[in-house]
């Protein structure tokens, strides 16, 4: 029997998962890491831990492996979009990664739209200036730390900064570097005119591939490290939301996903590149070469989770604070949560904003919190199928994954709530698995990566909206809107007391 790895660098931890011929999930392995939060706004994390974390997990799933390495063909990655790694001339990071979730770049986006205009950003990359794309972090570091930028001879993003350091082969792939901000999206290349209005030097962007394609094999040293054959085909690999698309067997018009991993995304396939929804959702490429995706994106989905249990329920697990949910019936008594716990991006570009309980009464206990924080994160979900649905997309069934599809009772709630069928596939790993067909694809298996999909993935349960809840939901979600609205000079005000 042959196998596949697919590793999966997400925020909260990196997940490797090996994969056979038959698309059955073999040994699955994962390690945390945490954020380096110095500052309001400020998210970061430590590049060579990602390595660290990675080498340790590959080693310990080549010891659980009882057959034999050599047969382990390949190898591929999908990661967190958007981070900044700045490479020196070494190859080495000059500074910790500035994550996606970071929204420190409010001048940099203004900075951006004054030297390359609205419109004219629009047309090249499909996209606008958001605090947490990869070209307003560059021009951070460029303004304050220009020390820094100076020995500034590379910058890459999370997963590609992974696999250089495990092949030494430098590259981007065009569904991450998508999110850079610097992708030309029509012409599929890097974009000499931003780069030139931004003043940022060409040289500094590295060589582009697909996401299938095959660009090394191990080191001699990881090959040693992990018990790997240095032979192992490594495969680009791409985005975490568009590997998770694969992953989720999205990869025809129609088709929905919800995403609930430490950000939350509604990503809907998009067959060309020259539809116009004016920047208000994301518009990236996908894994699949030549396709593309819209998607929208709260910035903390499960994150705001685990804000929950880690400030109240420290010592309980993630399935055991879940429990919780269903001691409480839909709308949590009254209780409402807006999870902008670090600012917001669909619908509501706002790095300002933060979040709330509204409605907090005496007779409430924790449930009702956990189940108000669930359904919170629910609703800005539902702000972007709802935004989805106005652009005249049918959405009836939407697949889920990451973390969130873990728990049967927040599939439930994400069935009323966006009033739609909900999928839970057999694994809930979309983009460690959507890594792995790349591998599996890249590697020869299959002749395109829907077919890999159609013998790799099935569903493991369907969950079908509760007409009482969705009404109850619908009422709430017209509350739910209003909060934004009424919070947000509040917190403009109180941003002045942030440290
Ligand atoms: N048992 C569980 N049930 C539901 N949600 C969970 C469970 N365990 C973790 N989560 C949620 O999943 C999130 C992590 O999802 P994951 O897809 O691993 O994120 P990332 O890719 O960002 O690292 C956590 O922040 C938490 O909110
Ligand atoms: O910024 C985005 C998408 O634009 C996020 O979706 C990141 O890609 C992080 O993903 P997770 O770690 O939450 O999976």
């Amino acid at each position: 029997m042959k196998y596949v790895i697919g590793i999966d660098l997400g925020t909260s931890g990196v997940k490797i998962t090996l994969v056979n011929r038959k698309g059955e999930t073999v040994h699955e392995r994962s390690k945390t890491y945490p954020l380096i939060q110095n500052k309001s706004a400020y998210s970061e994390q430590d590049p060579n831990e990602w390595v660290e974390k990675t080498v340790e997990g590959l080693a310990e799933m080549v010891t659980l492996f009882t057959g034999n390495p050599l047969d382990i063909e390949g190898m591929s990655f999908s990661g967190q979009m958007h981070g900044l790694v700045l490479l020196d001339e070494q190859q080495q990071p000059l500074r910790h990664a500035i994550l996606w979730n970071d929204t420190r770049t409010g001048e940099e986006c203004k900075e951006i739209y004054e030297k390359v205009g609205r419109e004219k950003l629009l047309e090249l990359t499909q996209n606008l200036a958001l605090d947490g794309f990869t070209l307003p972090k560059l021009l951070w570091v460029k303004n304050h730390e220009p020390e820094v930028f100076q020995q500034a001879k590379s910058f890459l993003l999370p997963k590609d900064y992974l696999r250089l350091k495990l092949t030494n082969a430098l590259h981007m792939d065009y569904s991450d570097a998508a999110g850079t901000l610097l992708l030309d999206v029509k012409q599929s290349c890097w974009s000499e005119e931003i780069a030139r209005l931004v003043g940022l030097d060409k040289a500094l962007f590295p060589p582009l591939v697909n996401a299938h394609d095959k660009v090394g094999v191990l080191t001699d040293e990881i090959a040693r490290r992990t018990g790997l054959s240095k032979d192992t085909n490594v495969f680009a690999g791409g985005a975490d939301n568009a590997c998770g698309a694969i992953g989720a067997g999205v990869y025809e018009e129609g088709k929905t996903l919800v995403s609930i991993g430490t950000s939350g995304v509604v990503l809907s396939y998009e067959e060309s590149n020259d539809k116009d929804f004016q920047g208000n959702v994301h518009y990236f490429h996908h894994g699949v070469a030549d396709r593309f995706y819209t998607m929208g994106v709260t910035l903390a989905a499960g994150y705001s989770l685990q804000w929950f249990k880690e400030t109240f329920a420290q010592e309980k697990r993630f399935d055991e604070v879940l429990a919780e949910l269903d001691e409480v019936s839909a709308g949590a008594n009254g209780l409402l949560f807006t999870p902008y716990l670090v600012g917001e991006r669909t619908p509501h570009a706002d790095a300002t904003i933060r979040a709330s309980f509204i409605g907090m009464d005496s007779g409430h206990k924790r449930a009702h919190f956990v189940r108000a924080v669930v359904e919170g994160i629910t609703f800005s979900l539902h702000e972007s199928v709802t935004l989805f649905r106005q652009y005249g997309k049918a959405i009836e069934t939407i697949v889920s994954i990451g973390g969130g599809a873990k728990s049967a009772s927040w599939l439930q709630i994400q069935a009323d709530i966006f009033n739609a069928k909900v999928v839970k596939l057999s694994t809930e790993q979309g983009p460690a698995m959507g890594a792995a067909m790349l591998a599996a694809y890249g590697c020869g298996w299959f002749n395109s990566l829907k077919e890999c999909g159609d013998a790799f993935l099935s569903i493991e349960q369907e969950f079908i909206p509760n007409e009482a809840n969705v009404k109850t939901y619908q009422q709430l979600f017209n509350i739910y809107q209003q909060v934004y609205g009424k919070t947000a000079e509040l917190n403009e005000q109180l941003s002045t007391f942030r440290k």
